[in-house]
């Protein structure tokens, strides 16, 4: 069993007195070697929440322990952040004009010189970066820059690393590899990695445990395939898979027997079939996905989406029948 490594309890930072901006009472504990993803839109508090765990504002309530000790803010010492946690930002910190090799050794001491050389190539062969050690960082792409400084916060025996925005940078392809790369870093060597990032797809693909961040408030978190199959809010669901919500008056209107306000699903819950309970909708649009294709269907008025994996199966103005195979109520 892994041991409790960090404890974020009633974590509250408002930038303005005046209005909600940042984050209220988040509390919640992270295991060593796990992989923490903070999901939430845009000003929901992701950065704040992760700034502050590292120590680099100085909270209004609660703390953050780590290995039982409390993190001390900014204003405690005099350089900003907790030395066993390392936090990569979007803007790097590399110094441009040196070589990889020298960016990443400079988190070393002198000391031990072999030792220096050893950590330095071993931390770009993990980071696949080895054929660069020669590079300027202004010859690098910026998904190489990334690479790099992220071997730069690990060289100096690192046990969280924070990421902002990790994939900001990247196209789609690198991305993956970039993904599978961190995580299977992080099972290798026991790192823990908290993340930040508004493309909910990096959290389900690498984190051990999902924090959905709503208005600078904890709003659920858990196992990625728990927190998605089991939504506690339809902001959740929207976060994380594009999840269709109708009022109770429009679900009634498909009659969808619901005793709640909000009704919510996946389109990949909408089965495109002919049942005794399937309804038939109308084919407004089709949007081409690649493998698959997702539909825009209508039934009285009221949209909903669906997926269609035999893609070009139906077309545009098509009649299909649909049953909705599963659905939240909120
Ligand atoms: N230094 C600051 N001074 C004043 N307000 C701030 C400051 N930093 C952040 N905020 C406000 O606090 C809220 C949360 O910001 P934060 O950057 O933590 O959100 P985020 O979820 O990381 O957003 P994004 O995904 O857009 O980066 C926002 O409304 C933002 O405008």
């Amino acid at each position: 069993m892994s041991e409790q490594i960090l404890s974020i309890q009633n974590l509250t930072k408002q930038h303005q007195a005046d209005q909600l901006s940042g984050i209220s009472e988040v509390s919640f504990d992270i295991q060593a070697g796990e992989i923490v993803a903070i999901i939430g839109e845009s000003g929901s508090g992701k950065s704040t929440l992760l700034k502050s765990i590292y120590g680099l504002l100085k909270v209004d309530e609660g703390e953050v322990l780590f290995n039982g000790k409390r993190v001390k803010g900014p204003d405690e010492q005099l350089i900003p952040g907790h030395v066993d946690m390392k936090m990569v930002t979007q803007d790097f910190s590399l110094n441009i004009y040196a070589k990889v090799y020298d960016n990443i050794a400079s988190m070393l001491s002198n000391t031990n010189v072999a030792f220096k050389q050893q950590k330095t190539m071993e931390v770009m062969e993990h980071l696949r970066i080895t054929a660069l050690k020669n590079k300027k960082i202004i010859e690098l792409s910026g998904g190489e820059q990334q690479r790099v400084a992220i071997a730069k916060a690990l060289v100096s025996d690192t046990k969280v690393l924070l990421l902002d925005e990790p994939f900001s940078q990247v196209d789609a392809i690198l991305k993956n590899q970039l993904r599978a790369d961190i995580k299977r870093l992080s099972k290798e060597t026991g790192l823990t990695i908290i993340m930040v990032s508004h493309d909910a797809t990096d959290g389900l693909f690498m984190a051990d445990r999902l924090v959905i961040l709503k208005e600078g408030k904890l709003q659920q978190e858990g196992r990625p395939r728990e927190v998605y199959n089991h939504p506690t809010s339809t902001y959740t669901a929207k976060m994380l898979g594009n999840a269709v919500v109708l009022s109770k008056q429009q679900a009634q209107q498909l009659e969808l027997k619901v005793t709640k306000e909000q009704v919510c699903f996946y389109p990949e819950w909408v089965e495109l079939k002919a049942s005794w309970s399937a309804k038939k909708f109308n084919v407004r649009d089709i949007y081409y996905k690649g493998f698959y294709d997702e539909l825009l269907l209508e039934r009285n008025g009221v949209h909903i989406r669906a997926l269609q994996l035999n893609s070009g199966e139906h077309k545009k103005n098509d009649q299909v029948y649909v049953h909705i195979g599963r659905f939240l109520e909120f």
